[in-house]
Order: C-alpha cells, then structure tokens, then sequence
C-alpha cells in the first residue's frame, strides 16, 4: 500500500496549489457557464449539457461520447459528475458494449483539470472537486465496456488520464500534444494516476513521462505508449471503430470479467 502523508498533502492544495495553478495559467477566476446537451438514447441522463451522446449503429452496441466544454474541455465537476453518470448509465445497460471517447473541439481533447476551480477555493471544495475527477477517472477505468479514446487534440494532464483509462488510443496527427505535465504545473502526482500510467506503459516509461512533464507529438506520444495509433485526422472516428468493433466481438463475460481481474487492483490507490 502506498504511504500518504496526509497532513502534507492538505497543506499542500490549501496553500500552494490554487496560486501554481492560476500563475501556469495567467488568469483569474472565470469559470464558464453551460454548454449545448445532445442526447438520443432514452436511457441516457447525466443531468447535464457538457456531454454530447452518438449512437454509433442500429444495435445501439456502440456509443460516442464527445466531451463538449468550450473553450478546452477543461473537466468542471459538473463535466466529471456527468461523464460519472453516463458512463454508470451505459455500464448499467445491457445493449451497450462499447464507447468512443472524443472532443466537439477541433484542437482539444482535453486540457485537464479545471484549474481556475482551484482559485479562491476552502480546502474542502478543493478536496471535493479532485474527488469528482477521480471518481470520474476510476469509474472509466473500470468501465464493463470496451473503450477507446478517439484523441482529436491536445490531451494534457487530466486529458490524457482520461484518455489513459480507456484500452486503446488513437491519436490525430497534427499539431497537438499529449503528456502528463502535473509536475510542472505544480501538482505533485496521485498514486492513483501513476498506477494508471504504469498499467499503460510500463514502469519504467512511465517513470520517465511522469518525471519529465513532457508534452509530447503524436508520434513522440506513439513511441512511449501513451496511444496505441497515430492517424490522419479525417480518419479518427472509423479507424477507432474499426477497432472498437474487433474489441467486441469477443465474447462479453469472459472479456469483462478479465478486464475486471485486471484493472480491479489499481483500485487501492488514492492520493
Ligand atoms: C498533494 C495533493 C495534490 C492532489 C492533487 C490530486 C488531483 C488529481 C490530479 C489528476 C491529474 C490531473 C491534473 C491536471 O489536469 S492539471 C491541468 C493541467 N492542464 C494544463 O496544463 C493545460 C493548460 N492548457 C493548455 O495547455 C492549452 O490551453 C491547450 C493546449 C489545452 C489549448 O491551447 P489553445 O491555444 O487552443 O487555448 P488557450 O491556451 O488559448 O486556452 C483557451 C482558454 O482556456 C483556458 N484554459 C486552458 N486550459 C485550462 C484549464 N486546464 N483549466 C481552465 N481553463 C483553461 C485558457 O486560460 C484560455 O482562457 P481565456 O480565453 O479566458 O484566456
């Protein structure tokens, strides 16, 4: 089990975080209101509008959730309670068996963290809002479906956890980028979010991407194993179809319980 010091910890997001934050950002406090909702599956509801929810085909198997939260995908906790939601809805539903995740935004899949939320806040808004990311994040992870993280953009920090969660990434060329920079942002990083990135890459690279806080091109992000594919832009959405079609086509108990047995233990990590 890992070790935290919690003291240091809570010190830490009430004194420092919110000042690194709005300083690597250069603003203020502006959060954004709400945006446009678009659903077509009655048994979809996240109670919100930052989502918007594609069927993909006639037997309503597979599922595209754009993340819609202009201007950068920055992930409110609204935005998290609704993913939370959606993706709960789809696991509960037993039509469904996969989902793509991607952006309504043209450069950005996600910038990460909403960081202006951190600006001005108690210590225990801040805790409250981290945990609707992890909970975001875990319940992703450990989806029954079968996921894949269609990246149209820059994926950083949060960005490309969330797209970390999901079993295959594929990345648009073009001029975007996708890294784990917490630790330039001054975040020092969750156990959980490590455990993750160990899971996708390995130790040792992980080691490396999480240390450096590099952002990196779609095929630098290729050649350490932060997506599985690099791509033409205009061939994203089928290309991870395709793959989300072979995903499926294995036999659904033994697929999920596996993925169960395999991502279950990461479970024990929190900060
Ligand atoms: C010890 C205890 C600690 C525990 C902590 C646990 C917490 C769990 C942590 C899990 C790990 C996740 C961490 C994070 O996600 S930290 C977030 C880091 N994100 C970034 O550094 C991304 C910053 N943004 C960018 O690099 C660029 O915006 C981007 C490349 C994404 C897009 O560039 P583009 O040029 O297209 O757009 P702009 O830069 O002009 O931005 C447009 C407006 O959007 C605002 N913006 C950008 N990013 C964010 C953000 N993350 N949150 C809020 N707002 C954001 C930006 O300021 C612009 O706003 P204005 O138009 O008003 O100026």
């Amino acid at each position: 089990m890992v070790k935290v010091n919690v003291d240091m910890a809570s010190s830490f997001i009430r004194a420092v975080l919110p000042r690194l934050a709005c300083r690597h950002l250069k603003i203020g406090n502006n959060c954004n209101g709400r945006y446009l909702y678009g659903c077509n599956k009655r048994w979809v509801s996240s109670g919100s509008d930052l989502v918007q929810v594609e069927q993909d085909d006639s037997d309503n198997e597979i599922v595209v959730l754009k993340m819609n939260v202009k201007p950068v995908n920055a992930c409110t906790a609204e935005f998290n309670n609704a993913m939370t939601k959606l993706i709960k809805d789809l696991d509960a539903d037993e039509q469904s068996k996969g989902l793509i995740l991607t952006s309504t935004l043209p450069n950005v899949f996600s910038a990460g963290l909403q960081l202006t939320a951190l600006h001005g806040k108690s210590y225990d808004e801040i805790k409250e809002y981290f945990s609707t990311f992890q909970t975001m994040a875990h319940t992703l992870f450990t989806s029954r479906l079968a996921t894949v993280a269609a990246i149209n953009g820059h994926a950083i920090a949060g960005g490309c956890v969330i797209a970390l969660c999901c079993e295959y990434r594929v990345m648009a060329e073009g001029k975007f980028h996708n890294g784990l920079n917490e630790v330039i942002v001054g975040i020092p990083m969750p156990a959980w979010v490590s455990a993750y990135t160990v899971y996708a890459l390995g130790t040792n690279t992980a080691e490396k991407v999480i240390l450096s806080g590099k952002k990196h091109t779609p095929r630098e992000a290729l050649q350490v194993g932060l997506v599985d594919q690099v791509v033409p832009p205009d061939d994203l959405i089928q290309v991870s179809k395709n793959i989300l079609s072979d995903l499926i086509k294995v036999g659904d108990y033994p697929r999920r319980l596996s993925k169960e047995r395999l991502r279950k233990e990461l479970l024990m990590f929190s900060l």
